[in-house]
């Protein structure tokens, strides 16, 4: 899998994303996540394939096993290279996500990787806490859906920069963590509070990290993508 950040292209419509894409001429990994999917439909992916561009689908699905398999058993036709499901759905659920993306792969194509979200990178530990009513810090937390997503077959998790090196040592350094949160250096954190420098994330044990508005938003967004890239190859 591609290793370079992946641009969280969160747009609401595919002219936006034509438009954001243009003046790049590398061939970048990107992210569609429900506002986008939800209001363009399966037609954005196709959109953003056809220009060569990696993608993971960031549908965060979260429901009974059968609804997720049968989910992802249509996800996986849309030749996709990662998908995700929100661990606290169970193992099972994971199972069974990871089954319907076997049966939905296309022959002879690769089937996309599937992810588990752990703690959103907008929680912190005393609202997890209070709110969820885990009685458990955060990393103890995120380390046990990390290891419900191993035992499930998955190829990974989705966390904060905080608990990536913990998720390799406990799950096999070959375990994706894919992290959110990224900011560069005095960047406005918006609603994110776990968050950490593309420089910090590769030391620190992110395989992946994922940045949108850092990005998106920036006056120059062509220029942005390039200091977070040359930060977190450590150039
Ligand atoms: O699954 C995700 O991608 C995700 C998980 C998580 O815990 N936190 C998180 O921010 N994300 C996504 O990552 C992106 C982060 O965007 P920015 O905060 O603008 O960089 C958004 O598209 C979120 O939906």
């Amino acid at each position: 899998m591609l290793k370079s950040p992946i641009v969280a292209l969160d747009f609401s419509t595919q002219e936006e994303v034509i438009a954001f894409l243009q003046p790049f001429d590398e061939v970048l990994f990107v992210k569609v996540g429900m506002e986008l999917y939800l209001q363009e439909g399966p037609s954005i992916i196709t959109a953003i394939k056809a220009l060569g561009h990696a993608v993971f689908l960031d549908l965060k699905l979260h429901d009974i096993p059968n609804t997720v398999q049968s989910a992802m058993r249509g996800l996986a036709k849309l030749g996709v290279d990662l998908v995700n499901v929100h661990a606290a759905g169970g193992q099972a659920m994971m199972e069974a996500a990871m089954a319907g993306l076997m049966e939905g792969t296309p022959h002879g194509q690769e089937r996309p990787k599937l992810i588990a979200v752990t703690q959103l990178t907008s929680t912190t530990e005393q609202q997890m806490q209070q709110e969820q009513q885990i009685p458990l810090t955060l990393e103890a937390s995120v380390k046990n859906y990390a290891q419900l997503a191993k035992a499930a077959g998955l190829d990974g998790v989705v966390c904060s920069v905080y608990e990536a090196a913990m998720i390799g040592d406990s799950c096999g350094e070959d375990f994706l963590r894919v992290t959110p949160g990224i900011r560069l250096a005095g960047g406005e954190a918006h609603d994110q509070k776990r968050v950490a420098t593309p420089d910090s994330a590769r030391k620190d044990g992110s395989t992946h990290i994922v940045v949108g508005r850092a990005i998106t938003q920036a006056t120059q967004p062509r220029e942005a993508y390039q200091a977070v890239k040359n930060l977190w190859e450590g150039y």
